[in-house]
């Protein structure tokens, strides 16, 4: 049987893959979206979307139980009832809302969505064999461009004794929030970004969560000061972490008669880098340790396109593969793991191919030349407070002159107006030339503060025109007038 042939083929419903088909086949082309589980990928389906949603209704939890005594309304006692069925609908409602949008936008650009899981077929060019999600017959389709946007999955570490603990007790971040109760004690294993997330919101829903991390510090990739001032709030919100610190091993707890205890049904026995080794107990284990490439089902091999040992596809600066007419978008070919990142993929290739679709602005044509926005990459960790960045870190500027201004969020106006006051805002300039090369803000609202900052850097502005600009009062920006007396 021949293969369907498309102008456009896209294998996964990323945050690349999504818009990419619609531009297509607004274009006129003939197109095809490959997909095995849903349209709308992890941000919509199991990411961005349902995380922050969940994580709303902590910080109204984290709100309700100060609400008397730091903000003299309420139920004295600040007592917190949470209904975990309640907020999971909640997200599941947004959830079916966001990814319906995105199924009625492709339906109606005249997008094929064909639901399955697809591989290349070796031996034929820009060919998938997709075993369909319904019934599980086989379908070939080929097309003159093949996009591969099919993201990262959780990763699972390799720790003895973990298969057999009780699965519905060993969650990931998918699993994590389908429960209908709060856990009694979460151990999470992971201080980056997922465990973090979910540390702080299961925290606030009214578990004890312990934090086991390996790396020295929190969030590696922040500046050390920064991961220090982030851990001091977890811990002020109760939450204990454990740095340097790996599972050696677990053990399933049994009662007398046999049968697995309820109350602490697992330990799990951990290693300190110093040597030091000691045992916890939990209920319920989330396994936060990074994510890994959804490649291995691919047979990329069988069709010229490499891979780093980690699975990730190697392409170019155009995100072409080694296979001709075969491009690789966001999460999978190992660049910064977020959906604005990934979003920005879908431009440039968009750029590249479909011109006519591309807006008057300047198109970035490939990553090394791509918008000033793109090369600060900018993120937010949506812990509360959260933690925005854009730029460089401290270990990128060995060599370089420079100065730094930190200074806590508790001489922010708008923050004691609040009272939120936790963490601190930090800038690092280039002391010659007054040129922003990096901004983080901890604190209330942090990512649109470094928004701010962000587009400033974009432009060109010095410190000092932050200094001397005029923000509205009493505005979070409005800040980044006094942050520069810090310099130092
Ligand atoms: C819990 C969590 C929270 C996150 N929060 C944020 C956030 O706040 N901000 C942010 O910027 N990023 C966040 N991210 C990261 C973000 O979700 C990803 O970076 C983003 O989705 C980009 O992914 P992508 O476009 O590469 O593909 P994805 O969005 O991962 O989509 C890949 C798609 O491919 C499909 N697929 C996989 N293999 C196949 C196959 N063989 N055949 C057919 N289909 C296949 C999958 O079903 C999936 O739909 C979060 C991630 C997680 C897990
Ligand atoms: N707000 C956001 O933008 C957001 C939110 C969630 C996820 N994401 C994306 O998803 C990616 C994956 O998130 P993640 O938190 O799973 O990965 P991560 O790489 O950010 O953090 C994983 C952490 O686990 C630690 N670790 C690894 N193995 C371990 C082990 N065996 N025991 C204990 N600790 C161990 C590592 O030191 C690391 O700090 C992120 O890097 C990010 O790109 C983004």
């Amino acid at each position: 049987m021949s293969p369907t042939h498309y102008d456009a083929l896209v294998l996964g419903s990323g945050q690349a893959g999504t818009p990419l088909a619609k531009a297509f086949a607004a274009a006129g082309r003939k197109v095809a979206l490959v997909d095995r589980a849903h349209v709308g990928g992890t941000c919509v389906n199991e990411g961005c979307t349902p995380t922050k949603t969940m994580i709303a209704s902590g910080r109204v939890a984290y709100l309700a139980r100060r609400a008397w005594d730091d903000y003299g309304v309420g139920d004295a006692g600040g007592k917190v009832r949470v209904d975990m069925a309640k907020i999971r609908q909640r997200k599941r409602d947004i959830v079916d809302q966001f990814r319906g949008g995105s199924e009625g936008r492709l339906d109606k650009a005249g997008v094929d969505i064909i639901r399955g899981e697809g591989r290349f077929v070796a031996g034929k060019e820009r060919t998938l064999l997709v075993k369909m999600a319904e019934g599980g017959e086989e379908r070939e389709v080929s097309a003159d461009l093949v996009f591969i946007n099919v993201g990262e999955g959780p990763s699972r570490p390799q720790i003895p004794g973990l298969k057999h603990i009780d699965p519905k007790r060993v969650l990931d971040s998918t699993s994590i929030m389908e429960l209908d109760e709060v856990p009694r004690h979460l151990v999470v294993l992971g201080g980056g970004y997922i465990g973090l997330e979910f540390g702080q919101l299961f925290r606030r829903l009214g578990a004890q969560v312990t934090i086991v991390q390996r790396g020295k510090q929190l969030v590696p990739r922040e500046d050390e000061d920064i991961a220090g001032a982030l851990l001091g709030i977890l811990a002020e919100d109760g939450i204990l972490v454990h740095l340097s610190a790996s599972p050696t091993s677990f053990k399933s707890n049994n009662l007398p008669n046999g049968q697995p205890s309820e109350l602490e049904p697992f330990t799990l026995n951990i290693n300190r880098k110093s040597g030091q080794e000691f045992d916890i107990q939990g209920t319920h284990i989330l396994l936060a340790t990074g994510r890994i490439p959804m490649t291995a089902n691919l047979n990329l091999d069988a069709v010229g396109i490499k891979t780093t040992p980690k699975g990730h596809i190697v392409v170019n600066d155009k995100f072409e593969t080694g296979a001709p007419g075969i491009y690789a978008l966001g999460d999978v070919h190992g660049g910064p793991a977020f959906t604005h990142i990934s979003y920005d993929d879908y431009r440039i290739i968009r750029a590249n191919l479909l011109p006519g679709q591309t807006p008057s602005t300047t198109p970035p044509l490939h990553t090394s030349a791509a918008s000033k926005s793109r090369n600060l990459t900018p993120y937010v960790v949506y812990t509360d407070p959260q933690l925005g960045h854009v730029g460089l870190h401290a270990r990128d500027l060995a060599g370089r002159r420079i100065k730094t201004a930190a200074m806590p969020m508790s001489y922010v106006a708008r923050a004691l107006e609040t009272d939120e006051t936790r963490g601190v805002m930090k800038a690092t300039v280039d002391a010659e030339t007054g040129e922003i090369l990096g901004f983080t803000c901890l604190g209330v609202e942090g990512g649109e503060i470094m928004a701010v900052v962000q587009t400033a850097m974009m432009g060109g502005l010095k410190w000092w025109d932050l200094e001397a600009a005029v923000w509205a009062h009493p505005s979070l920006a409005e800040s980044l007038n006094n942050l520069w007396g810090f310099l130092e």
